[in-house]
């Protein structure tokens, strides 16, 4: 039998989504990856040749464009902050919507967006650079995880680019929306290279196409 093929899923807020428009491709995981306890970080599925691997949502790209993972389900966000060559997007799951912003406190405290230097908090400092380098603006980033928001009250960055849905948790830290950046949703990707050499990769492919397709139409 070939080797198994990997697939990187991202263990953050996607996977809920993200498990049956899998099981509609035939990607189903063994029982003990439903188990909260299970510290495992690779899990067998009901296809043979198939294995999960469970890892942050970041690295299921690096994993992917690398060749260590042949397929995977990212945010579109992430695709685009690392702009792999080797990486293959081909299909939209529609799940995981929302969009990059650009975000900065109400009270108007930050720099003039007319400034050509700006301080930015941020986890997409590649984004936020190519962002503000279009509008002739040079983006200082400073790399945060997670928390953005906090940022420009305790004087890191005078704004913020961040991920958005409800608008919530910027209403409540004080911050408004001033642009956005990107649509994002999550999407199948899979390694260039794998794609063109393993009619496994190309016929998984092929399948989460037909379901999103079909999805569409409905
Ligand atoms: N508020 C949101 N609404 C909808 N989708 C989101 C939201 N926040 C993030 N996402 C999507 O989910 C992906 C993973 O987000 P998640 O919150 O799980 O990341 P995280 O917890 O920061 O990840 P990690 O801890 O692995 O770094 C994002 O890349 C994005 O595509
Ligand atoms: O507009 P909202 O609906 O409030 O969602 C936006 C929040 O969701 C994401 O964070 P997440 O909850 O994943 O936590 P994180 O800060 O650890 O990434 C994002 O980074 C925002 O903080």
């Amino acid at each position: 039998m070939n080797a198994p093929l990997t697939f990187a899923i991202p263990k953050g807020r996607i996977l809920d989504e993200a498990l049956p428009v899998m099981a509609r491709a035939g990607v189903v995981p063994e029982a003990a990856f439903h188990d909260k306890d299970n510290r495992s970080l690779t899990f067998a599925c009901e296809r043979e040749d198939l294995r999960l691997i469970r890892v942050r949502a970041f690295d299921v790209a690096t994993f992917v464009a690398h060749g260590a993972a042949q397929l995977g389900i990212v945010g579109s966000d992430v695709i685009e902050e690392f702009d792999y060559p080797d990486l293959y997007a081909p299909v939209d799951l529609s799940i995981g919507h929302c969009r990059l912003c650009v975000a900065e406190p109400e009270s108007g405290a930050a720099t003039p967006s007319r400034a050509s230097h700006l301080r930015v908090a941020t986890k997409y400092p590649n984004i936020t650079r190519r962002h503000f380098e279009a509008r002739g603006i040079q983006a200082e980033c400073v790399k945060l995880n997670g928390a953005m928001e906090i940022a420009p009250a305790l004087g890191l960055a005078g704004r913020i680019v961040d991920l958005v849905s409800s608008g919530r948790t910027l209403a409540e830290n004080g911050l408004i929306e001033t642009s956005t950046i990107m649509q994002v949703s999550a999407r199948l990707i899979a390694n260039r290279a794998a794609m063109k050499t393993d009619p496994r990769v190309a016929a998984l492919v092929e399948a989460f196409r037909r379901n999103a397709d079909s999805e569409t139409a409905a």
